[in-house]
């Protein structure tokens, strides 16, 4: 493992490091945010899952989330969105492939060589990060967009793993809209069924827990119709019995500018349930 970039910021350090991913079979990189507490001891993480057509880097350049995390004692490890690198399959277009790993674990050909995007965040990732930093096992999550559905994913498969979660703007029903069938088609095949396993509506029917969970969703952002409909996770929620948090902020797009204007009511959140 090799640290790539460090950089004094709000009393900590922003780092990134690049390691061999054996879930992967690439190289791959992660942000992490080193928050001053670590110095007198090892502090609990939030884990971001960014969006389409984002790095490592997206995240920790534009939410702003270190000025929050220094405050509350928290570290924030950001990866990669998919692998990427020599070898591994892609196509032409931003919403498949290098960039939209989507968080699943594919079964289909070509892509199930490399994009396990689900275990390498939820074992490998973790793994290395509570053996290799100062980092408790007390772990949340949260993203934007696919990351946001990866988030909910993520929680909702994964039982007695995070305390809380949260999301920015989410793909709530992969199952139903254009970005979520596309992917799935190719990741997991053309049966349906086998999508419900990573679809947040889905998921959250048969939900082992209830963990304190906060969505926020910009009403201009452009994609809200055609992608995001969050309704359908108020409705299964409803459903369910399970409590949530959804907030319809006026005026706000899908951008990076939303998420740097409420990282700080997410990371407090988050806080509160990894004291
Ligand atoms: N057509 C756009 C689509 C890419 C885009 O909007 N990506 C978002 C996430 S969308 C859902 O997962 C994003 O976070 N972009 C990175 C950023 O820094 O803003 C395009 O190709 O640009």
């Amino acid at each position: 493992m090799q640290r790539t970039e460090s950089h004094a910021c709000f009393g900590g350090m922003q780092e990134v490091w690049q390691h061999e991913s054996g879930t992967l079979g690439c190289t791959t990189k992660f942000g992490i945010y080193l928050p001053p507490q670590v110095r007198e001891g090892a502090c609990p993480v939030l884990y971001w899952l960014s969006g389409l057509t984002c790095s490592e880097q997206n995240f920790i350049t534009k939410a702003g989330a270190q000025r929050y995390a220094a405050e509350h004692g928290v570290i924030v490890v950001a990866p990669d969105t998919s692998p990427r690198g020599v070898g591994v399959p892609d196509v032409e277009g931003y919403d498949l492939g290098i960039g939209a790993g989507f968080y699943v674990n594919a079964t289909q050909a070509p892509w199930d060589s490399h994009y396990r995007m689900h275990d390498y965040v939820v074992h490998e990732l973790t793994g290395l990060i509570e053996a290799q930093f100062p980092a408790t096992q007390a772990r949340s999550i949260s993203g934007h967009s696919m990351g946001g559905h990866g988030a909910l994913v993520l929680a909702l498969r994964n039982p007695g793993r995070y305390r809380s979660v949260s999301a920015f703007s989410p793909i709530v029903a992969p199952s139903r809209v254009p970005w979520g069938e596309k992917a799935f088609t190719a990741y997991l095949g053309e049966d349906r069924d086998a999508w419900r396993a990573w679809d947040a509506c889905e998921l959250v029917a048969n939900a082992a827990e209830r963990l304190p969970l906060l969505v926020d969703q910009g009403d201009a952002d452009e994609f809200l119709e055609p992608q995001l409909q969050p309704q359908r996770l108020r409705d299964a929620c409803d459903a369910a019995g399970y409590p949530l948090t959804l907030r319809l902020q006026p005026g706000y797009d899908h951008s990076y500018y939303f998420i740097s204007s409420f990282i700080g009511e997410h990371i407090a959140h988050h806080a509160q349930a990894l004291s």
